[in-house]
């Protein structure tokens, strides 16, 4: 199967043209995060969702939320898929995927192969694994991957200077991009593009 991209990060009506633009498989939105400089208020969510090209998924990124809370924001807005990347439990991921009608992801922070393995328990439609909190720009030690056993997006300093390496050494579900296509802490409409064209040429 083809590896698919996802830009993440997106708060502003230019970055929903340059995605439409460059049409990655996902988009995604850091929600209620106020310690991220890409965070956004839900509330402006549904407008730039009703921007956004439909060929690519909406995914709400969201970090030790209230269960509740997510749900509301997913149901108002249109978000089509859910990504949980803080310190998540079992339960929650569960009932979170059971209720919200949309595919979860989750994210892990790896250090370790154990962090990967362990990972492998995780009632969520993929796994996403990353360095530390997330958006930090920051590669982990790839060699923990060989432990992976199901579909996983794979984060943490991925562009295109390791793009290559990461899909034809792993062959991860999808690469996902924050950091590396951004200039001066704003999305880059060119960087966006440059990735998802060399993401599309490699696979
Ligand atoms: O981007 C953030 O600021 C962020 C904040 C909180 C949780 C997740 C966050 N981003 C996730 O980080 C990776 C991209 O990282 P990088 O910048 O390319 O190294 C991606 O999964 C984002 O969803």
């Amino acid at each position: 199967m083809k590896t698919k991209i996802k830009i993440c990060g997106l708060r502003r009506k230019e970055d929903i043209v340059y995605v439409n633009a460059a049409r990655p498989d996902y988009c995604g939105f850091i929600l209620n995060v106020p310690q991220s400089r890409r965070n956004m208020d839900p509330e402006g969510l549904k407008g730039l969702l009703e921007e956004l090209d439909p060929g690519i998924v909406p995914v709400g990124v969201f970090v030790n939320e209230d269960t509740n809370t997510i749900l509301r924001i997913v149901r108002e807005s249109g978000l089509k898929m859910i990504q949980l990347h803080g310190q998540e439990g079992e339960e929650m991921v569960r009932t979170i995927r059971e209720t919200a009608g949309v595919p979860v992801i989750k994210a892990v922070s790896v250090k370790s192969r154990e962090d990967v393995e362990r990972a492998a328990g995780f009632p969520a439609d993929y796994l996403l694994f990353d360095c530390g909190t997330g958006g930090t720009g920051r590669s982990f030690d790839w060699s923990c991957l060989e432990e992976a056993k199901q579909p996983y997006f794979l984060a943490g300093g991925i562009g295109i200077h390791n793009m290559k390496e990461a899909v034809e050494r792993f062959h991860p579900f999808a690469v996902d991009l924050s950091s590396s296509v951004e200039t001066d802490g704003v999305k880059d409409e060119k960087k966006i593009a440059d990735a998802v064209h060399m993401l599309r040429s490699l696979t």
